[in-house]
């Protein structure tokens, strides 16, 4: 499979001496073609800082990217005729109109297609002639859309792409993104709706505080993370339940692999002690449920998780 996208030991580092701030703490990554690879993470997590990198707009720190074989930054002229790059914000220029905006874009391409074939592709057609800055917000994110994929790139770049979209306006882009990667279309794409994720990349990797915390399939990444099962602590001995917390609340967390043995586990000694269980909650792992935990810095749940039959030595002792 040919790789697209390689990077290693990725660092950015903002300001200097007392200053200096490290966004990028030493990323590798590949992305290989016609893949969709999603970067998820919490507000300040590194995605923007790592994507300017990719795209070769700002210089690392320390560490390597190549673009199609070639470094985003020297080897500009040839990397960016085949990328196309929807920044968060577009920044275009309110007192033109979407059909101005699309033709002064065109003339920066090497390869475009025409103003109508995008607008057609972010249902703007009707509104080609509305100037830019009275657009809604959904609207102009579908002009910032429509301006990368005038060049008919290879590589597409998505900074939270649906961001201001409405449901519908949201389920019309992943249609249209669906069928770029059905043409072979490669893309890169933060955003901060997870469903997104689920619906469109191929790999998920989930930044926090500039490192890639977790990456893989999104069956990987939910498999690897255990279930959880939380109560209100019944105020006596509980039985022996390995990766057992309490907090603060009285609440009382275990993680499992295994969910269907341990709750039946659970359940069994409550209906041995005639005991109800408040507040009893069971949920298996999802991509909501790992992204939540690293972003709460839990990230020793997976270290807590059950990884063999219970023992007498847990819970009563971890508590
Ligand atoms: N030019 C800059 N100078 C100093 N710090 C910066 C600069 N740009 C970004 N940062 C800091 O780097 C960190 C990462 O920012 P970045 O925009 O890459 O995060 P992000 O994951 O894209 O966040 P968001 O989801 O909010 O867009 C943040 O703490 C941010 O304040």
């Amino acid at each position: 499979m040919t790789t697209v996208i390689t990077a290693r030991g990725l660092r950015r580092v903002y300001g200097q001496g007392d200053n200096a701030f490290e966004a990028v703490k030493g990323i590798d990554l590949d992305v290989a073609e016609g893949e969709v690879f999603a970067l998820l993470g919490t507000n300040g997590a590194g995605k923007t800082s790592t994507f300017d990198l990719l795209e070769g707009l700002s210089a690392p720190t320390a560490g390597d990217v190549e673009v199609f074989g070639l470094d985003p930054r020297r080897d500009r002229k040839l990397v960016r005729p085949q990328v196309g790059i929807m920044l968060q914000s577009g920044g275009l220029p309110a007192e033109l109109t979407i059909a101005e905006t699309l033709e002064m874009w065109r003339g920066t391409c090497s390869n475009p297609t025409t103003a109508a074939a995008v607008l057609a592709q972010v249902d703007l057609t009707d509104r080609a002639d509305v100037r830019v800055g009275s657009l809604s917000g959904g609207e102009r994110r579908r002009v910032d859309l429509a301006c990368a994929l005038l060049g008919q790139p290879r590589l597409l770049f998505l900074d939270e792409p649906t961001t201001g979209l409405d449901p519908e306006s949201r389920r019309a882009t992943w249609k249209l993104l669906a069928g770029l990667k059905a043409a072979g279309v490669t893309m890169v794409l933060t955003t901060h709706y997870l469903d997104e994720a689920e619906a469109l990349a191929d790999t998920i990797a989930i930044m926090h505080k500039g490192r890639i915390a977790r990456r893989g399939t999104l069956r990987d990444i939910v498999d690897e993370h255990p279930a959880r099962i939380v109560f209100d602590h019944p105020g006596l001995e509980l039985p022996p339940l390995r990766g057992a917390r309490l907090d603060p609340q009285s609440r009382v967390t275990v993680y499992t692999h295994d969910l269907q043995a341990h709750l039946s586990e659970l359940l069994a000694w409550a209906g041995a002690h005639r005991l109800r269980l408040n507040g009893l909650e069971a949920r298996a792992a999802s991509l909501e449920s790992v992204f939540l935990d690293i972003a709460t810095d839990e990230t020793d749940a997976n270290n807590t998780a059950e990884t063999s039959a219970p023992t007498n030595d847990m819970i009563g002792a971890q508590l």
